[in-house]
């Protein structure tokens, strides 16, 4: 066994709330994401993990999780590394439109496929696909090196980026990622074995 990979969606943000197609537009947490923010951060302290290095996109929503789940552990001054890479799926031009008024517009199933599929394109967007593109080779020169290493390594992201991490690492299929969701600021724990592979997988749930 070597070490540990700590996986967290930010806190509702008020595109969440708004039911905005969000990307890599940068809204901020709400009161509710705030706190779902701290009690991952909770959550993790209570499981006795230590993160040694922190990792998060280079959007605020993911950015004040991190900095909530630091606090919580008593580790504010701990590196963290914001890349792009880890960043939201990119929406294209669905950016900014309510969920329900693209529903309205061009149909439950297609809405369905744009924001679940594997890998078709939402207009002027990435695709799942598109995003593990970016995401898996980030992870696996960047972040999984610190993780074979023996530490313990916090990742604070997006629904989207890290449906692309964790259909890799879970080795899911095109048509299995489609039922997959990850809820905002449940902890996501992997513990790897030497050789990469998952050893085991913990979902920090309430
Ligand atoms: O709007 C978005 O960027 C994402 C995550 O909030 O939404 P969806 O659930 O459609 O992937």
């Amino acid at each position: 066994m070597s070490g540990t990979l700590i996986l967290v969606r930010h806190g509702q943000s008020e595109w969440n709330l708004k039911n905005l197609f969000t990307g890599w537009r940068d809204p901020g947490l709400t009161e509710k994401g705030h706190e779902e923010a701290k009690s991952a951060g909770r959550k993790i302290k209570a499981l006795g993990l230590k993160p040694n290095i922190a990792f998060t996109s280079v959007l605020s929503r993911a950015n004040v999780t991190n900095d909530h789940i630091l606090a919580e552990l008593g580790l504010e001054g701990l590196q963290t590394i914001r890349h792009e890479a880890l960043n939201e799926r990119d929406y294209g031009d669905l950016s900014g439109l309510n969920k329900d008024d693209a529903r309205a517009k061009w149909g439950e199933e297609q809405v369905h496929i744009w924001r679940r599929s594997y890998d078709v394109q939402p207009p002027g967007g990435e695709s799942l696909k598109d995003t593990g593109a970016r995401v898996w080779p980030y992870y696996l020169h960047t972040m999984q090196p610190h993780v074979l290493r023996g530490g313990t390594v916090l990742v604070s992201a997006h629904g989207n980026s890290l449906r692309a991490l964790v259909m890799a690492l879970d080795g899911l299929s095109g048509e299995e990622v489609v039922k997959m969701e990850i809820a905002t600021g449940i902890p996501i724990v992997y513990s790897l074995n030497a050789d990469s592979t998952v050893a085991s997988k913990q979902i920090l749930e309430d």
